[in-house]
């Protein structure tokens, strides 16, 4: 089974420093890890790191073996927060290429298989052979998951994935990459604005603040009102719901408090 440890890991762009010092337990095939923070905390810059798609200090380790940037490295699987489109290609086509990236050309039935098994776990078959050039926000970035999921990488790297999803894309989506890493062994980390639903889905959450790693742990150990506050500069209560679904709900800003 897949594993991710990291060892003082830090992140620079020229001479700024955006993280330092992270240090993570092995996370193991099989969970999903949110990853939270508010924004310009560093989260793309972890993923672009273990991505070995940026360079920095410490030891990034898959299964037991360092990391270096610039290096291929076909189990850890990174969609970037924004995605380029090709307008030329179709939907179907572009998930191919995608699939196919550093492989052999031929196709397999199996894999056509599999490409069909992905658009219809994302319910986007109707778009299979439509431009990428004439599709919504939303269906842009389902297909750039589609193109992700097709690869079946050990490790999955998902920067804010649902940012242009409705509530039942978001919904479905979360869902099934929460199914498809505890059946395939995946290790998913995932990058997540939505608290509550970083709350429901993940197994664990990972918080990035004054340029580190602040807390890793259980969601509803992790997430608290002092947390919240520290973090986002919010007032803010959790509540449980549902017989048992932790719940945030934000009262105010911590600055604006009487
Ligand atoms: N290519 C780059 N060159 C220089 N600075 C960068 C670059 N990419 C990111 N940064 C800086 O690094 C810091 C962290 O950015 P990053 O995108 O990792 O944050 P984030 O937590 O993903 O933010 P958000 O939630 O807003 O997407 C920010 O201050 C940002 O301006």
């Amino acid at each position: 089974m897949v594993s991710l440890a990291l060892k003082g890991v830090g992140v620079s762009y020229g001479r700024r420093m955006v993280l330092q010092g992270v240090d993570t337990p092995e996370l193991r095939g099989g969970e999903v890890v949110a990853v939270i923070g508010a924004n310009a905390a560093g989260k793309s810059s972890l993923f672009r790191r273990i991505a070995g798609l940026v360079l920095g200090t410490g030891q990034v380790s898959i299964s037991g073996n360092s990391i270096v940037a610039g290096r291929a490295r076909p189990s850890a699987c990174y969609l970037p927060q924004d995605t380029a489109v090709n307008a030329v290609l179709t939907v179907y086509e572009s998930i191919l290429l995608a699939f196919k990236q550093g492989g052999s050309w031929s196709v397999s039935d199996a894999e056509l298989r599999r490409i069909d098994a992905v658009l219809r776990e994302l319910e986007i078959e109707d778009l299979a052979f439509r431009g990428l050039g004439e599709l919504s926000g939303g269906q842009r970035q389902l297909v750039s998951i589609a193109q992700t999921l097709a690869r079946e990488p050990d490790i999955l790297l998902l920067d804010e994935p649902t940012s242009a999803l409705d509530l039942h894309r978001q919904f479905e989506v979360l869902s099934l990459v929460r199914r498809l890493a505890h059946e395939r062994r995946m290790l998913v980390l995932i990058s997540i604005h939505d608290i509550n639903q970083a709350l429901r889905f993940a197994d664990k959450v990972m918080v990035l603040a004054h340029s580190r790693l602040v807390a890793l742990g259980a969601p509803r150990e992790i997430v608290t009102p002092a947390l919240l506050a520290d973090v986002y500069g919010v007032r803010a209560r959790v509540e449980v719901l549902d017989g048992d679904q932790p719940h945030v709900i934000v009262e105010g800003s911590v600055k604006h408090a009487a």
